[in-house]
């Protein structure tokens, strides 16, 4: 065999072998479960209508097994069109949203596809808010990762810690590992 042969063979041989050694190791770069749970409730909160403020919540198993999810809006059969969005009122004016909204972790817990959230942890783009709280702890999560807490001065969340304090449920600002998680259609081919 020529020397020229022999060095496009062994060339070849090695190639075929790098390709090999990296299809049998694990990917390196996949998403953490933590970060994974939390995009989940982001990418929940974009199916919000509401203008101001997105909110999204997950509810995971100890199996890391999703069982609800979340997000804020009007009831059922309450049309996004016709109720009133808006913010500006007096909090306890009828045309203001906040009479009626759902929270997004009340949907959760309400839409959850198990009967029972014993010993489950929450997920959630925003702090739980004092009437959340409630449903929080009757419902049985144990734990609360949230990431944003910017309401935390007003009397409706510092009633929600007082709760959360008392009946022992851990919160934890979320810190996610990687700052963007990017879901481009386009890359599934
Ligand atoms: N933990 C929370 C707190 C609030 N929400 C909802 C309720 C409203 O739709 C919106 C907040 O609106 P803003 O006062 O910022 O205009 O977020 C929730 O789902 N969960
Ligand atoms: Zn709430």
């Amino acid at each position: 065999m020529s020397e020229d042969l022999m060095d496009n063979n062994k060339d070849r041989v090695e190639s075929i072998e790098n390709l090999t050694s990296t299809h049998n190791q694990k990917r390196k770069d996949y998403l953490p479960w933590d970060d994974y749970f939390m995009a989940t409730a982001i990418l929940s909160s974009k199916r919000s209508k509401d203008p101001s403020t997105q909110v999204g919540a997950c509810v995971v198993d100890n199996h890391n097994r999703i069982v609800a999810i979340g997000y804020n809006g009007f009831p059922r059969n309450c049309s996004d069109d016709e109720f009133p969005w808006s913010k500006d009122e007096d909090k306890n004016s009828m045309k203001n949203k906040y009479m009626y909204v759902v929270h997004a972790e009340a949907n959760a817990i309400l839409n959850s596809n198990c009967t029972a959230l014993d010993g489950t942890r929450l997920y959630t783009t925003l702090f739980p808010c004092n009437e959340c709280t409630k449903l929080i702890i009757q419902s049985g999560i144990r734990e609360i990762y949230y990431l944003s807490d910017k309401y935390r001065d007003k009397p409706v969340y510092q009633a929600a810690r007082r709760m959360l304090d008392a009946v022992g449920i851990a919160y934890k600002q979320f810190i996610p590992t990687q700052k963007q998680v990017t879901i481009d259609f386009d890359l599934i081919k």
